[in-house]
């Protein structure tokens, strides 16, 4: 493997005797697309906080673009990019202005934001609708939006959580395309679905139940490994012994 970006050791978290995170190791490469399965309530939000900085670890550890993040929260807050379906765009703000907000909080000059901006618009054909308050936009468009607008800084790591919920296959392979194109420039992605889809797009997925890895490796690998014919199977097969039912 690459130099890994993020490297994780027996990282755990624990609420109150509940462990919601137990004991999970893993390495990303850089430029990897890195898929974070699990079902739900098997503890991938609350990994993912933590690799973000936004939360301590209970025990164990691991470094996101060389920084230690049971130590150094902030920096890496300044190095990677989140986006999450609940956490993003201002939907009373048009794009344009969500574009400078963000641009503006991740500290770049109003002469690059306007760089940027024009070049993200372009890339995206938004160019007819910079001045449209984003709560009009329909949702895939508002999803493809988040994903530039996160990583307008570009960061070293990106974390995506959930980022194509409820929109159709067609919509979600669009949004891929973002992701590609950010990998192929060396940006490393790190991202929760529960598309299986969208698991078969990543280089490698690891999937979680009940806290822990169960399972880790490229889909094509997962598939030899669990004699299925797809991620679906995979997945199923692992899930159903889970006894997390959220
Ligand atoms: N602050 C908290 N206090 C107590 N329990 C929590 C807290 N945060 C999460 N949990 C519990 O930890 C477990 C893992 O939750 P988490 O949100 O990480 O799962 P997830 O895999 O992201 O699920 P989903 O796909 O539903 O988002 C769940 O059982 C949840 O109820």
């Amino acid at each position: 493997m690459n130099e890994p970006i993020i490297s994780v050791r027996e990282l755990s978290k624990s609420f109150g005797g509940f462990k919601a995170v137990d004991r999970i190791s893993f390495e990303v490469a850089r430029g990897e697309i890195f898929g974070f399965l699990g079902a739900n309530g098997a503890g991938k939000t609350t990994a993912m906080r933590m690799l973000c900085g936004l939360s301590r670890p209970t025990s164990g550890g691991g470094t996101v673009a060389g920084y230690d993040i049971a130590r150094q929260g902030e920096r890496i807050k300044r190095h990677i990019g989140y986006m999450s379906q609940r956490f993003s765009l201002y939907d009373d703000l048009t794009v344009i202005e969500n574009i400078r907000l963000y641009g503006g909080i991740y500290g770049l000059s109003r002469r690059e934001i306007l760089r940027r901006a024009v070049a993200l618009l372009r890339r995206l054909d938004f160019r007819r609708e910079s001045r449209t308050l984003v709560g009009a936009l329909p949702l895939g468009w508002k999803q493809k939006l988040a994903f530039s607008v996160a990583t307008l800084h570009r960061p070293e790591v990106v974390f995506l959580d959930e980022p194509t919920g409820g929109v159709d296959p067609v919509t979600r392979r669009q949004f891929w395309e973002l992701i590609y194109e950010a990998a192929a420039g060396g940006m490393t992605v790190f991202v929760t679905t529960h598309y299986m889809d969208e698991a078969e797009y990543c280089s490698r997925v690891s999937i979680m139940v009940d806290g822990r890895i169960r399972a880790l490796g490229a889909p094509a690998e997962l598939k030899r490994e669990f004699a299925a014919e797809s991620m679906d199977e995979v997945f199923r097969t692992l899930a159903r012994g889970a006894k997390r039912t959220e």
